[in-house]
């Protein structure tokens, strides 16, 4: 963490990014708009605010109750406690706590929302989650409970708590009491003013936080899906041909094109190899470019999607205090992430079934043209006792299989809930997380493939049946780097730590693949 520290990224100014999300959640810090418009902005909304508490009485959120309970009308000398009521009542998430990243991602998404200017919150809130993030005070914010549509209401409202010096924090490695963290560090709680309750959990930030940090992950599997493919079709000593330029040209996917280029470029070798006994290669090596362009392809309207959310007030009531207007809508609700995560997760198994029939033809000896059994590298009398690479494959299906069952669309679910107020739901929150549950599943399988493609590559090698020259530049030193992690495997070893270790390294994007 705070590797970034030199960096910050401006809220309140121009659009942000996925990047700048990411490189939040990875340790960069924040600041605030300096300029003063900036500023006269944010206080023209809360003052409107309160003018019209007092002139008109009646504000949603503000004097009734929230949701279905807006009929409800609040007392004023009970007007300042409702936003704390706000946070407690829905101090009810469970499930696994977001990771520490993931909060800080989440900080930063919820900050990008009320820096538009229209939430009616002051700048003391703004300050203090600027606070929060630059100190490296992750909230504790359980992943379950939020039905994506009436904002992250349940999760956010531990942001919220972090911000009043309540509930939990993770900070430097540790869980600990908010309060206890805040007297340490001599920050202040603060106090939510009228309506600031709601602006902090009336969102899809949490949604769109991992949304984000999805997104990053799945450009990367997209790339190494293609580099994987190079190295088995050099290992199955595939025919480069399916990657033609002029093949490509006739069918325009842009992002398709894309990914027959990085395999083509990857497979250009002095003496192209040509697998003259079968002319057409099977599917998942001839038909890479299709599965993962259908990645490749999405990726910009995703991202146009995601980045749309991000720099958008996804709030209720909207607060305009140039004009002076409360706008009442549903801008909470998050059906573009919903369907983003559906997307991407479903595009991400497929490059874990991609991958998995990659491998299945890599191990068989029926159809991977003279390579042993289960990529063994044992050739001396204990050959028969080893099985080289059999577990890893069943695990690879395992892993596939199980993201491929994460892929049932989440935002179909919709439960009518809270009395019927919110009688439609976007369940983005679970696409989200099921997404990234798709992407940890898919980058094992990915793991998998890289060490075993390693090894048929080693094994050519070293049956002398290709040379190191006929690899191209970008081949061969992917190669080495793996080689330089990874042992070839001549007798049978336990590979758990060394699979674990490449998932680590493509978590932290190692290779600069293609550029
Ligand atoms: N999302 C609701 C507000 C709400 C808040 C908390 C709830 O528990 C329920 C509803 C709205 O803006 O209309």
């Amino acid at each position: 963490m705070n590797t970034y520290s030199n960096h910050a990224i401006v809220f309140g100014n121009e659009r942000l990014s996925i990047e700048d999300v990411v490189d939040i959640a990875n340790g960069a810090s924040a600041a605030l708009n300096p300029e003063p418009q900036f500023q006269e902005k944010i206080q023209r909304g809360s003052l409107f605010l309160d003018r019209l508490l007092q002139e008109e009485g009646v504000i949603y959120g503000v004097t009734t109750g929230y949701g279905d309970s807006c009929t409800v009308a609040i007392p004023q000398e009970l007007v300042n406690d409702l936003p704390l009521h706000l946070t407690r009542f829905h101090g009810c998430g469970l499930g696994d706590d977001l990771t520490h990243q993931q909060s800080r991602a989440v900080l930063a998404t919820r900050l990008c929302s009320l820096t538009q200017g229209v939430s009616g919150v002051s700048m003391a809130l703004l300050e203090q989650l600027t606070t929060l993030i630059n100190q490296d005070i992750a909230p504790r914010i359980p992943q379950e409970g939020s039905v994506g549509a009436s904002g992250d209401l349940t999760p956010l409202s531990y942001v919220a708590s972090a911000l009043i010096g309540e509930r939990e924090v993770f900070y430097k490695g540790e869980r600990r009491r908010t309060a206890e963290v805040f007297q340490e560090l001599g920050i202040s709680p603060i106090q939510l003013r009228p309506k600031e309750g709601l602006a902090l959990m009336n969102g899809t930030s949490v949604m769109t936080a991992l949304a984000c940090l999805a997104f990053k992950r799945a450009e990367y599997l997209a790339q190494l899906a293609s580099r994987i493919t190079a190295m088995v079709s050099v290992a199955m000593q595939g025919n480069s041909f399916h990657f033609d330029e002029a093949l490509f040209a006739v069918k325009p996917h842009p992002g398709q094109q894309l990914v027959a280029r990085w395999i083509r470029d990857d497979l250009q070798a002095s003496v192209p190899p040509r697998n003259s006994d079968r002319l057409q290669d099977r599917y998942s090596l001839r038909c890479a470019p299709h599965v993962i362009g259908a990645l490749q392809d999405s990726l910009p309207w995703l991202r146009q999607m995601i980045e749309n959310e991000l720099n958008s007030a996804n709030d209720n009531p909207i607060i305009d205090g140039d004009n002076e207007r409360v706008l009442h809508g549903g801008h909470f609700y998050g059906g573009h992430i919903a369907m983003a995560m559906d997307t991407l997760k479903t595009a991400i198994a497929n490059i874990a079934d991609l991958l998995d029939r990659q491998m299945a033809q890599l191990m068989d000896t029926k159809y991977n043209n003279g390579l042993p059994r289960n990529l063994s590298g044992s050739t001396d009398h204990q050959a028969p006792i080893n099985h080289g690479f059999k577990a890893v494959q069943i695990g690879i299906s395992a892993w596939t299989a199980e993201a491929l069952k994460h892929t049932m669309p989440a935002s179909v679910f919709s439960r009518s809930t809270e009395c019927h107020n919110q009688d439609k739901v976007s369940m983005g929150t679970i696409a989200a997380r099921d997404c990234l549950r798709v992407l940890q599943l898919t980058e094992q399988v990915t793991a998998a493939s890289l060490i075993a493609s390693k090894q048929a590559i080693e094994i050519r090698l070293k049956q002398n049946e290709i040379e190191e020259g006929q690899l191209s530049h970008a081949l061969l030193l992917m190669v080495r780097s793996l080689q330089e992690s990874f042992e070839f495997v001549s007798e049978d070893r336990p590979l758990e730590d060394e699979l674990r270790q490449c998932v680590t390294d493509i978590q932290a994007e190692k290779w600069t693949l293609y550029l």
